[in-house]
């Protein structure tokens, strides 16, 4: 079987990668050029944990090529995956436009027995909707048969949930196109759940929309334990016990960010909405995101008043550890009020500085080192939890900063360690220390 994967981002790398790993042919297809010339040396445009090593072995071994060739692309092949981006429009909606440019050209080239498999994230009906596109235009010879085959990977350990994913779900209204994937997908020894189209791209919305959800109730749940004086590590903990809610996704934060949660709850309030149905509990998860991710901005205005000229110090800049990926971080949110406030920020990430100077330019200053960004700061806020930032001691702020003050968006440390220095440390849904002399005054 001849694979070609059409968008080599976090998914469609990923995917390529791993089923040539898995021993398939593929080839990755990609409009960006210089993206391809990259790959084509051996080295991945993101970051993504393992992924070099084990894009440079298959291109070794020989059944892992890149291009920016359609032709060469779509002509020869048997299964097409499709992971090209499918972002937010300005209602909220999904943008089709990549899933579709590339079904028009599958169509242009294709001239035999192929099956497209729609990997993006796509509003339920949309692989129905391609089929027909296909239909209308591809080549009277062909015969191109439309699966769905949504992704759950989580970015920062992509490689590691392709193979041990928790199930791989194929949505087909032909049956021998849908046994044709799910044996490609068989040397993952993952369990295949089979589903219509429909239910498959429904799968895709309401997984991400629970996830979200426990995400929203746990940083309600920490924003009431601040008031009535619990603390979140221990509820989270004690709900979490409980197998019939379990103890994933219940870490509370600044919110949740990425790529993906953001568009796809909102997609999936539009597309609820599109059919007049209100989806009250998933706007309600939205909103108390929105405030969530400002969070620490809130916490520090309520603390200093103004933040005019105010030394600050931002430590992690990607959506979550383990990724170069800023699209919907919470730190450029609140980054952007700080700017507003006319605050003089300074950033570290330990990987995703490129990306986020394309965005912030000259407007922050940029450290080579977590040290180095606290140096002579007033203020540090935590947006990711790096283990680089994690094993940051209490004794490097001190030395560090002026007066330190700590509003810590990821629960990074110990309250009972950070009682042993002159310092204040506010994080979320726990105590706040408040301990550095400058303080003393806003002391309750
Ligand atoms: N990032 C993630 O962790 C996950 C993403 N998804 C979904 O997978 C899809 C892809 O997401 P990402 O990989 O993050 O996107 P991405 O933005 O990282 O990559 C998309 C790639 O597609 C390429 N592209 C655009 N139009 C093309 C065309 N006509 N032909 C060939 N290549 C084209 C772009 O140049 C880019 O390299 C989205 O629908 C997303 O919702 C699903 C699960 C996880
Ligand atoms: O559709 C997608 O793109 C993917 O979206 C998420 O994966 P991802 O966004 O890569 O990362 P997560 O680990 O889910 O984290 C998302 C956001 O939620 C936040 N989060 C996560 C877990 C938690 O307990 N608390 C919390 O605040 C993270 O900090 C991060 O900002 C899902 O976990 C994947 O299954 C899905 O395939």
């Amino acid at each position: 079987m001849k694979i070609t994967v059409t968008g080599t981002g976090y998914v469609g790398l990923v995917t390529g990668v791993c089923l040539a790993e898995i021993g398939h042919d593929v080839i990755c297809y990609d409009i960006d050029e210089p993206k391809v010339q990259m790959m084509k040396q051996g080295i991945s445009p993101i970051y993504e944990p393992g992924l070099d090593e084990l894009m440079r072995k298959n291109m070794e071994q020989g059944r892992l090529f890149f291009t920016a060739d359609e032709e060469m692309a779509y002509g020869q092949a048997d299964i097409i995956y499709i992971a090209v981006g499918t972002p937010e429009k300005e209602d909220g909606s999904a943008d089709l436009t990549y899933v579709e440019e590339a079904a028009l050209a599958i169509s242009r080239y294709v001239r035999k027995r192929a099956i497209v498999v729609i990997k993006s994230t796509v509003p339920v009906g949309t692989n129905d909707r391609i089929q027909r596109m296909i239909h209308e235009h591809k080549a009277a010879e062909a015969d191109i048969t439309v699966v769905s085959n949504p992704e759950f990977l989580r970015e920062g350990s992509a490689i590691y949930d392709m193979f041990h994913g928790d199930r791989i779900v194929i949505g087909a209204n032909d049956p021998e196109a849908a046994t044709v994937i799910a044996d490609i997908n068989k040397p993952f020894g993952i369990p295949i759940i089979h589903t219509d189209i429909r239910s498959a791209e429904m799968i895709k919305y309401a997984a991400n929309a629970f996830l979200a959800t426990k995400i929203s109730f746990i940083n309600e749940i920490a924003n009431i334990c601040e008031k009535v004086g619990a603390n979140i590590d221990d509820v989270a903990y004690g709900i979490g016990q409980d197998h019939r809610i379990g103890p994933h996704f219940l870490k509370a934060g600044i919110g949740y960010g990425g790529s993906c949660f953001p568009k796809d709850t909102k997609a999936l309030v539009q597309l609820a909405g599109n059919l007049q149905y209100q989806f009250d509990l998933l706007e309600a998860v939205i909103h108390v995101n929105n405030k969530q991710q400002l969070l620490l901005y809130t916490k520090a205005k309520e603390l200093f008043g103004s933040l005019a000229g105010k030394k600050v110090a931002v430590l992690g800049l990607s959506f979550k550890p383990n990724t170069d990926d800023i699209r919907e971080a919470a730190s450029l949110v609140f980054i952007h009020r700080l700017l507003a406030d006319q605050a003089q920020v300074t950033v570290y990430d330990p990987i995703a500085m490129e990306k986020a100077k394309a965005i912030l330019g000259d407007q922050v200053v940029y450290a080579s080192s977590a040290a180095e960004a606290l140096c002579g700061q007033e203020i540090a806020f935590i947006a990711t939890e790096w283990e680089e930032i994690k094993a940051l001691p209490f004794s490097l702020y001190v030395e560090k900063m002026k007066d330190p003050v700590i509003f810590d968006g990821r629960n990074c440390y110990d309250i009972k360690e950070a009682e042993r220095f002159p310092l204040t440390y506010i994080s979320i849904g726990r105590r706040p220390i408040v301990q550095a002399p400058s303080m003393e005054g806003s002391r309750g």
